[in-house]
């Protein structure tokens, strides 16, 4: 599986930068959660390491430039849900899940049953087996959002990116699927790099947090070390109180 780094990247949108001098690394099997105000630059800089905005700089997967690896080689590698997705209307659940499938299968070949059990198995571990069968344009917004999720995990890539994976699902169906994608990381290595606006999820989850402010890395560490009411207070302008769970991860209270 796969580590990635990050060095020196900017990138922008019709002549503004948005992101400038982006570097960090993260190993294989690890996690980094993106955390920032809106506007900050977090889905740009998934979009970059994504491929799929110009920037400059360089984002090596295993230690290859991006731009070394061909098409397949790359939807292979990296895996990516975007926050806001272009959703193929008139697909099944399981149509769209199995797109997810799609680097893996040779030319013109058709789906092995070994790909519509790794389908089946996300799946399940999403809550969509009884929604299978229904077309994507009849799910709710949590339900479409888990089928987005399934297409990218259903996908294998070593490196995982998720753009706010857990909007607009529920407090059970967003731990089902931190705790899903915490699996791959242990069992298979995947390396994941997310966005999270629940600060606390993003430390509970997350190993290591990148705080972004108006395009640029401003704290990176522990989650401990980087959600302090001092940073959340500076960048955010939030006031907040920081407690502890048992596990002794922090727990973000905002204070009225
Ligand atoms: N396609 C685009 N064209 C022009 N500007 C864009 C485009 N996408 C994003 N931007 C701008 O780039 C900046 C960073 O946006 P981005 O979506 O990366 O922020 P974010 O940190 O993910 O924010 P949020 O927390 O609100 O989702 C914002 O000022 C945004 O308006």
């Amino acid at each position: 599986m796969s580590g990635i780094e990050v060095r020196s990247l900017s990138a922008g949108y019709r002549g503004r930068e948005v992101l400038s001098g982006i570097s960090t690394t993260v190993d294989t099997g690890g996690w980094l959660g993106i955390i920032g105000p809106n506007g900050a630059g977090k889905s740009t800089l998934l979009k970059a390491i994504a491929g799929l905005v110009r920037h400059t700089g360089g984002v090596l997967v295993d230690g290859r430039p991006l731009e070394a690896l061909r098409r397949r080689e790359r939807a292979r590698a990296i895996g990516y849900a975007p926050q806001i997705p272009q959703l193929p209307i008139g697909l099944t659940v399981t149509d769209y899940v199995l797109l997810g499938r799609t680097p893996h299968l040779g030319l013109l070949a058709r789906e092995s049953a070994a790909d519509l059990d790794v389908v089946a198995w996300v799946l399940e571990k999403l809550d969509l087996t009884g929604l299978a069968n229904r077309s994507l344009s009849t799910l709710s917004g949590g339900e479409r959002q888990r089928a987005v999720l399934a297409r990218a995990l259903a996908q294998r890539a070593g490196v995982l990116l998720l753009d706010e994976p857990t909007t607009g699902l529920d407090i059970g169906h967003a731990q089902a699927l931190l705790d899903l994608v915490d699996e791959l990381r242990r069992e298979l290595g995947t390396t994941v790099v997310s966005t999270l606006h629940d600060l606390t999820l993003a430390g509970q989850y997350a190993e290591r947090l990148l705080l972004l402010d108006r395009g640029e890395v401003v704290a990176e560490g522990t989650p401990s070390e980087a959600l302090t009411p001092e940073l959340l207070a500076t960048h955010y302008a939030a006031r907040t109180s920081i407690l502890h769970s048992p596990d002794g991860t922090p727990v973000i209270a905002p204070v009225r």
